[in-house]
Formats: structure tokens, C-alpha cells, sequence
């Protein structure tokens, strides 16, 4: 049988960003022409170390970087076809929360620990939809119980203190879906959690992706949380993409030797995928990021790299289409290039 084939709607597209901060030693480039596209319903993950430069993307792209922090912002964001750079605060507090939704690394920063989580789920449903109170009540219970959660009343009339971090999780997840946005930007969402709890919120954002269509991006520095969740991975170092493509590509054919690292960093995939037990011992990548103030003219990622030549110290790689499968594989090593060479 032939089956028709979904079209995919895009959502969002970030072209060539790049982000820059004041620092007291000047102006820092954090975001160096950043590529991204999400459609409606993909599930994406952005994936790297600590200061790869994940927060400084989401927080571009939701221009949440303070003006005092903020030097300037170059290239181009568009949701649904309009640029939203130049648009101003309060065309900007519209897309976020009604087009697009942050769910933060610790619910504890989104939640107010003087009002009860019901009220709080409320208070966001009115600001920004026309629904009536009465409507507004029904909704933030719906959403507690599209949740999983069992006891939805219980919960609404609870302080936050008052709840486990992972049903926490849960009424931040609620509430990021309280104005249907077309997309949540999930910011290491379970590194908080135990693990157990963590796969259950993991599970949580592919129920609302299946059911609600509603694009995920998840910022994450584990691998195996790409692995669990999400269709296409952009990985990070140093403010730029280093390797982007299918998830199942990236992690089975990785072509950058940061990536090859970050992979060794997770317990045998096979773990990840069949919930067996992990044997791998866990590898820590060696030396430090670069100082983004004082960067060199070669690769960024070669006083780390065990396999850089002369030329990875000199050159700075682009970011390339490689021979695979996926058509949007892209890799930015000059050895991949190299080795591509030599095979054609
Ligand atoms: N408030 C700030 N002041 C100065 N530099 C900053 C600030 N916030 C981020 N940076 C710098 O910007 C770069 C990117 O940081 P970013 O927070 O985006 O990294 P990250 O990948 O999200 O790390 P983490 O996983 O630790 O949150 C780093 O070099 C970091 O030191």
C-alpha cells in the first residue's frame, strides 16, 4: 500500500548566527554562524560540553541575553518565515510562551515557591489566551493529567516544595504546553533527575510530540539522551557546529573526533537502546575548550584531538557535507575531508 508521505511545515530557521557578548577583556564571539532548522513536529537535539555555547544558542534565539551582557546579534532567526531579530520586546514575549516555550534545567527557577502550582498553571493560561477562568482551571488540570500525573487535583492545590523533583519536572512540562506552542525548548531537562525519573520525562516529550504534534528541541550535554529521543542531533564545541545530522547517522557513523568522544563519554549504546546493563567504563575527554578570546586560526577542538595533524593547527575547517546516507550529514574536519578525498 501506498502511503502519502506527511510534508513537513518549517518552523524555525537559523541561519548564520553569531552571537557576540561584552566580557572585560571585550567583545566575545559565543555563537560563530550557526545553522539550524526545525519543522513542526521534529524532535532535535543540540548536544556538547559545558560553555559549547547550548544556552547561548536557545537564548539567542529566544533573545533572552540580558542587554547588558549582549553585544550584538548577526545572521538571521525566522519563525514561521519572519524574521524575528529586529522585531521588538513585546512582538517577542508573544513568541515566547505561544509560539515557542523554555523548559529550564531546574523546575525550582520556573516555579514560585509562594503560590501553589495550580494557580501559578492559571496565571499563564490568562496572560496569554482569552480563556475565562472557569476555562483556565479545567485546562491546567487536563494538562496536569496529560502528564501522567495521578493525582491532578492533589498536585494543583500543592506549593512546589511540597512535590518530588520529578513531578516538579512534570508541572513545568504542563505548563510549558499551556499555550500550545508550536515548539518547547527543553534546557537539560533531566540532568536533575534520577535516573529513572529522567527516562520517564524523556517519555513524557515524545507522548506530547506524538499526541500534540508539538516540536521538541532539547539541549542536552549526553549523548544518551540524543540517542533516546531525538531524530536529528547538531553537536557542539567551541560556539560552533561541529557535526549535524540523523541521530542514528551521527551516532553510528560519527565523523568528528569530537563527537567519537562524546560518544565514548555514554555506557555502551546498546544500554541505552535495550535498557541492559551498562559495561563500558566511562571515558572523560582530556584537556580543556579553547578560550574563545584567544583563539587560533586551526581547528578549535585540536589541542584536544588525538588525531590532529599540522594542518588541523592552521586551518580552520568548514562545516561540509560528507559521503553518508543522510544527505544532511555535515562535518566540520579537515581529516574527514581529507579521507573523503582520497576516496573518490
Ligand atoms: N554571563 C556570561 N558572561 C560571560 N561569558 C559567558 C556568560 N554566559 C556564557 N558565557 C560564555 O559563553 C560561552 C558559551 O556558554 P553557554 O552557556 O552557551 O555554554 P553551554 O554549552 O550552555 O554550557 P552549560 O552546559 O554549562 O550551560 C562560554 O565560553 C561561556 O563562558
Amino acid at each position: 500500500m501506498i502511503q502519502a508521505v506527511r510534508k513537513k511545515e518549517a518552523f524555525l530557521n537559523v541561519t548564520n548566527l553569531m552571537t557576540k557578548i561584552h566580557t572585560p577583556e571585550g567583545s566575545m564571539t559565543v555563537l560563530d554562524h550557526i545553522n539550524l532548522s526545525i519543522d513542526k513536529g521534529d524532535i532535535m537535539a543540540i548536544v556538547g560540553e559545558s560553555g559549547s555555547g547550548k544556552s547561548m544558542t536557545i537564548h539567542s534565539i529566544l533573545q533572552m541575553i540580558t542587554k547588558n551582557l549582549l553585544d550584538s546579534y548577526a545572521g538571521e532567526i525566522e519563525v514561521e518565515g519572519k524574521s524575528i531579530l529586529d522585531i521588538g520586546e513585546k512582538e517577542m514575549q508573544q513568541i515566547r510562551g505561544k509560539k515557542i516555550s523554555l523548559v529550564a534545567q531546574n523546575a525550582m527557577t520556573s516555579l514560585d515557591p509562594s503560590y501553589r502550582v495550580g494557580k501559578q498553571i492559571i496565571e499563564i493560561i490568562l496572560d496569554k489566551t482569552n480563556l475565562s477562568k472557569r476555562e483556565a482551571i479545567e485546562k491546567a488540570l487536563y494538562l496536569l493529567e496529560e502528564m501522567g500525573i495521578d493525582e491532578a487535583k492533589r498536585v494543583f492545590q500543592s506549593y512546589p516544595h511540597q512535590l518530588s523533583g520529578g513531578l516538579r519536572q512534570r508541572v513545568v512540562i504542563a505548563m510549558s504546553l499551556a499555550c500550545d506552542p508550536d515548539l518547547i525548548i527543553a534546557d537539560e531537562p533531566t540532568s536533575a533527575l534520577d535516573p529513572s525519573v529522567q527516562l520517564q520525562v524523556l517519555e513524557l516529550f515524545k507522548k506530547i510530540n506524538r499526541d500534540l504534534g508539538t516540536a521538541i528541541l532539547i539541549i542536552t550535554h549526553d549523548f544518551g539522551v540524543v540517542a533516546r529521543i531525538a531524530e536529528s542531533v547538531a553537536v557542539m564545541y567551541a560556539g560552533q557546529i561541529v557535526e549535524q545530522g540523523k541521530t542514528s547517522e551521527v551516532i553510528y557513523n560519527p565523523q568528528h573526533p569530537y563527537t567519537n568522544s562524546l560518544l565514548n563519554c555514554i555506557p555502551d549504546l546498546d544500554w541505552i537502546f535495550l535498557d541492559g546493563v551498562g559495561k563500558k567504563p566511562l571515558f572523560q575527554i582530556k584537556g580543556e575548550p579553547p578560550n574563545l578570546m584567544n583563539l587560533s586560526s586551526g581547528c578549535r577542538f585540536a589541542n584536544r584531538c588525538h588525531m590532529a595533524k599540522d594542518i588541523c593547527r592552521s586551518k580552520l575547517p568548514e562545516l561540509k557535507k560528507v559521503h553518508s546516507p543522510d544527505l544532511n550529514h555535515l562535518v566540520r574536519c579537515l581529516l574527514t575531508e581529507r579521507r573523503e578525498s582520497y576516496a573518490k
